[in-house]
């Protein structure tokens, strides 16, 4: 007969403190606040190792995802870091049914399938018949004044911008590939009072600059008006800051336009932090394509000197003035008291 072992009491367990500490620095970055706040109340070497994860969040948004660092800074309340997930540039929908996990907060580097060294990933993307990328330059100089790059000469439809893409032979460091290289100015998220989390220049940017793309989750429109239906009604007490954006992309004719929608929502980049202001901000907003992609990119420029600690705006569109509208903040002279919220 085969005898059983009776339980080993926890207290009798040998349980090495460095083995709990490098398990744990595995696994609690996957955790969101909540979950790690219930898990620092267990014991003291967890709660050790939940601070220094809380610490490490705050201290970069982008999970290292980015060129540099985009810290957290808060003054007003005791929010550290706002929580989501974080992607570079636009990616297909997730299902609302698996929450997503990201590990963000280890002592180690975030990896990922977009990382920041490599080329913004096209969600879609034209191929010829053998499934091989449609387009795409050759040349040795594009980026240069003159050069005559293909990729820049095409224009695509009105007022869409340009760029060398996944089926050129230039690298990275292509001149024509402004809007690829991640987020090299330095950026800070700033909380307010009134308006949330602000996202603010933590260096002088002078006019004209690449700043960030709009990187967010590529939803169909219904799926973009059954989020904004939901988002409306959390977002009615205050507390919730949905960050779904329309796109629309005009044909020359300007009869029709293409239509997309992107949600910042729960993935996202740090442009899901740009505040809205009623006199156009500092930022304008411009369509990307890359050659061989379908869909452009949403990308944001200066669209002025910028000084280091100011805050970056853009319009987010025209006020409606609809009875469940919420209170603008922007403080500018033209303030029409209400944010724009454009029918999904
Ligand atoms: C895309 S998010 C911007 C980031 C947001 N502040 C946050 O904390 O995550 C849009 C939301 O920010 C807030 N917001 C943006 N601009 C604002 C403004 N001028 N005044 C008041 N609230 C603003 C509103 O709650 C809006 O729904």
């Amino acid at each position: 007969m085969q005898q059983t072992q009776p339980p080993i009491p926890p207290s009798k367990r040998n349980h090495s403190p460095s083995l709990l500490f490098q398990c744990s620095d595995l696994i609690l970055p996957w955790l969101t606040p909540q979950e790690l706040a219930t898990v620092s109340l267990t014991c003291t070497a967890l709660r050790a190792i939940s601070t220094s994860i809380t610490l490490r969040r705050a201290s970069d948004a982008s999970r290292s995802l980015e060129p540099h660092p985009i810290p957290f800074r808060n003054s007003v309340d005791r929010h550290p870091y706002a929580f989501f997930i974080y992607t570079p540039s636009q990616t297909p929908p997730s299902s609302s049914r698996f929450p997503l996990r990201q590990s963000w907060g280890s002592g180690c580097s975030a990896q990922g399938p977009n990382s920041a060294g490599e080329i913004g990933v096209e969600t879609v993307r034209l191929v010829d018949e053998s499934g091989e990328g449609a387009a795409g330059c050759d040349c040795e100089t594009c980026g240069e004044e003159g050069g005559g790059c293909p990729c820049s000469e095409f224009g695509g439809f009105d007022g869409v911008v340009s760029e060398c893409g996944l089926g050129c032979g230039c690298g990275l460091d292509c001149g024509n590939r402004v809007s690829q290289r991640g987020i090299e100015v330095r950026l800070k998220i700033v909380r307010d009072k009134r308006k949330g989390w602000s996202l603010y220049a933590d260096q002088f940017i002078p006019k004209g600059r690449f700043v960030c793309e709009y990187a967010g989750e590529l939803l169909t429109t219904k799926e973009a008006r059954l989020r904004q239906q939901v988002y409306d009604e959390f977002a009615s007490d205050g507390n919730f800051s949905p960050a779904l954006l329309v796109v629309r992309e005009h044909l020359p004719s300007r009869k029709a336009c293409l239509r997309y929608n992107i949600d910042a929502t729960r993935v996202g980049n740090v442009a899901r932090f740009i505040n809205h202001s009623c006199d156009g901000g500092n930022l304008f907003t411009t369509l990307v394509r890359s050659s061989g992609a379908l869909l452009p990119r949403l990308c944001f420029f200066s669209s002025k000197d910028i000084q280091e600690d100011e805050e970056l705006t853009f319009s987010y569109g025209e006020v409606t003035l609809r009875s469940k509208g919420l209170k603008c903040f922007c403080g500018s002279s033209c303030c029409l008291g209400r944010l724009p919220a454009e029918q999904t």
